[in-house]
């Protein structure tokens, strides 16, 4: 049987959602391990200004390339750049386009989504589950497709404690929804949001599960598989260790910390922590293709792609890793930070909001106050409230407990030959948590915030200024509140006065002895 590499060899790949995080990495991966691809289609927009060509140029010009661009200088020539906005009808494929498309994929990934928490219903909805719809439709008129790859999230059944490799029944008939919704003013559908959803926690976990059903229905028609990547995090050795290049989920948990911002967080100790590293779901989504294409099994198989199961992290163990969070962020300063990193995480609601009161806002507070006195616009608070209402759409996640089935994955894991097992690596048992983390870390500081790691003395003096002050803020605020105090109370003078002669009689005890030995 033909080995992975080998099965993409001459193949024509369609790929959704490119230029995104995970994409990027299906991409780069694809180009380097399997490097007799034919080409890959890659259905892009025009964003910000940026026509699409020239955002997939400046995609391929970026470190996560370094490896391949060194394998294969010329490997930009592989890829074919699809116009496409996925919301529009027809997902805005020109007919020529499609005419190509339709007569030479062999096979499709489709990672587009949008992935916010706060998405209004209609936006998720038209992304997530009407635009997966029409690549579908697209799908079915492909002349040699061999297998269709969605990409869902582990959370799409967040409604649930244990999550099996099944497609669950959708909360709702997607069609039904979507023909409601097509009259229904945005106002409208803002307040009816909350009881669709139902016990779901937000509109990208509920369109993701729909997504799953509508892809389902399409199993007679097509060979698919479904990824369910749990919380998907930095690379854990491909093509680099610790890439990453966004805020999402743990990234911007880590870079609020490190920079000081975030000092507290709620979690539940004993839940597990379920990250996953982004090279381990592409190792996997690349290896489930070919076993897919090449298998062709009857029905869609899930393939829930996490670690609890298997190499558990848990919120709780996050202490000692929040030392190293904060001691990795210790050596290797983020510039400018805005104190001293020292972060905590707490499962109660009430110490939660003690801390965020005495580490979040009153600083906030000073911090605007010394900026207005001097004449400059107040920014923290402001961040302050964006940081909490990240955090609080987080913390669904962080203080509940799932379990998840991995039959299929290690089912496909058997399937691969010795030296697949190497290349397409998704066997997490060997993942050490804490070195893991520092990578991350380092990468948040490299690659999201392009910090540049000659600057670290510079950002390591900054952090020693900023002890400094903490040490004279505490020390004054110790003797103001001393100050008020003994004004106020004879008992705390009479202490005070006491104190301070004792003080005095020693010291001239030590001169004197001092005097009579010299
Ligand atoms: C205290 C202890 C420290 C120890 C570490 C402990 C780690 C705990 C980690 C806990 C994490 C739990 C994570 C659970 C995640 C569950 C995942 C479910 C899995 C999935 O299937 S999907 C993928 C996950 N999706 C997300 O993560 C998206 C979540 N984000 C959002 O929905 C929105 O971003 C959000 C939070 C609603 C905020 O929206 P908004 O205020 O409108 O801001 P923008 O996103 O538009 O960003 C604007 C602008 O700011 C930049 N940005 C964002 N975050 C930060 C940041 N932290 N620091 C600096 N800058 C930030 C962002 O890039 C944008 O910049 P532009 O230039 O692009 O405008
Ligand atoms: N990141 C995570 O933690 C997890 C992600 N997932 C799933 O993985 C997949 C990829 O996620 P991730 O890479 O993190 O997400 P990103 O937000 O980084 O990428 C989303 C991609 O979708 C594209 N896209 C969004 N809207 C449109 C549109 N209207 N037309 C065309 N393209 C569009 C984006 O293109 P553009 O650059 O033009 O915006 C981008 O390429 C998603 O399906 C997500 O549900 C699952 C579990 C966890």
């Amino acid at each position: 049987m033909a080995s992975i590499a080998e099965y993409y060899a001459g193949k024509n790949v369609l790929i959704t959602g490119a230029t995104g995080f995970m994409g990027k990495v299906l991409v780069e991966k694809l180009l380097r391990s399997c490097p007799e691809v034919k080409a890959l289609y890659l259905l892009v927009r025009p964003k910000a200004g940026q026509s699409m060509q020239q955002r997939v140029s400046d995609m391929m010009t970026c470190k996560l390339f370094d490896r391949v661009r060194e394998d294969n200088p010329d490997f930009h020539q592989k890829i074919i750049p699809i116009s496409s906005e996925l919301t529009q009808p027809g997902l805005a494929i020109s007919p020529e386009d499609v005419e190509k498309l339709t007569g030479c994929i062999d096979i499709v990934f489709h990672c587009a989504a949008t992935i916010r928490f706060d998405e209004p219903l209609k936006h998720a909805l038209q992304l997530n589950v009407i635009a997966t719809q029409q690549l579908l439709s697209l799908a079915k008129q492909m002349h040699h497709l061999e297998a269709f790859i969605h990409i869902s999230t582990a959370y799409a059944n967040c409604n649930r404690k244990h999550i099996d490799e099944v497609i669950y029944p959708p909360p709702v008939e997607p069609k039904k929804l979507i023909e409601s919704l097509e009259w229904m003013d945005d106002g409208i559908v803002r307040d009816i949001t909350p009881r669709l959803i139902g016990d779901r926690p937000n509109t990208y976990t509920y369109t993701k599960a729909l997504a799953e059903f509508v892809v389902q229905q399409e199993q007679d028609k097509l060979n698919i598989a479904i990824i369910r990547p749990s919380i998907v995090g930095a690379s854990w050795q491909e093509p680099f260790p610790g890439w990453i290049d966004n805020f999402n989920g743990p990234s911007g948990v880590f870079i609020a910390a490190g920079k000081g911002i975030l000092r507290t967080m709620r979690a539940n100790n004993d839940a597990v922590a379920d990250l996953i590293p982004v090279d381990v779901v592409i190792n996997l989504t690349l290896s489930a293709g070919w076993y897919t294409a090449v298998h062709k099994p009857k029905s869609a198989l899930v393939y829930n792609c996490t670690t609890g199961g298997i190499n558990p992290f848990h919120w709780g163990e996050i202490g000692r890793y929040t030392h190293h969070v904060m001691s990795s962020f210790k050596r290797n300063p983020l510039e400018q930070a805005f104190r001293r990193p020292n972060a905590n995480i707490t499962s109660n609601y009430l110490i939660n909001q003690y801390w965020i009161l005495v580490s979040h806002k009153f600083p906030a507070l000073i911090y605007d106050l010394f900026l207005r006195l001097s004449g400059q616009k107040p920014q923290m608070m402001r961040i302050f409230n964006r940081l909490h209402k990240a955090i609080s759409l987080l913390e669904y996640f962080s203080s509940q407990d799932w379990e998840w089935n991995s039959e299929n994955l290690n089912m496909l894991m058997s399937q691969l030959t010795p030296e697949d097992r190497k290349t397409f690596n998704f066997d997490v048992r060997q993942l050490n948590w804490p070195e893991y983390i520092e990578n991350y870390c380092i990468g948040t500081k490299k690659y999201v915030l392009n910090e540049d790691m000659s600057d670290i003395p510079a950002a390591r003096q900054h952090l020693r200024k900023l002890r400094n002050i903490r040490y004279t803020f505490n020390t004054l605020l110790v003797v103001f509140i001393w100050r008020v105090f003994i004004a106020r109370s004879q008992m705390a003078r009479n202490i005070w006065y006491f104190v301070v002669s004792l003080c005095f009689k020693f010291l001239s005890y030590f001169r004197a002895s001092s005097t009579l030995t010299n």
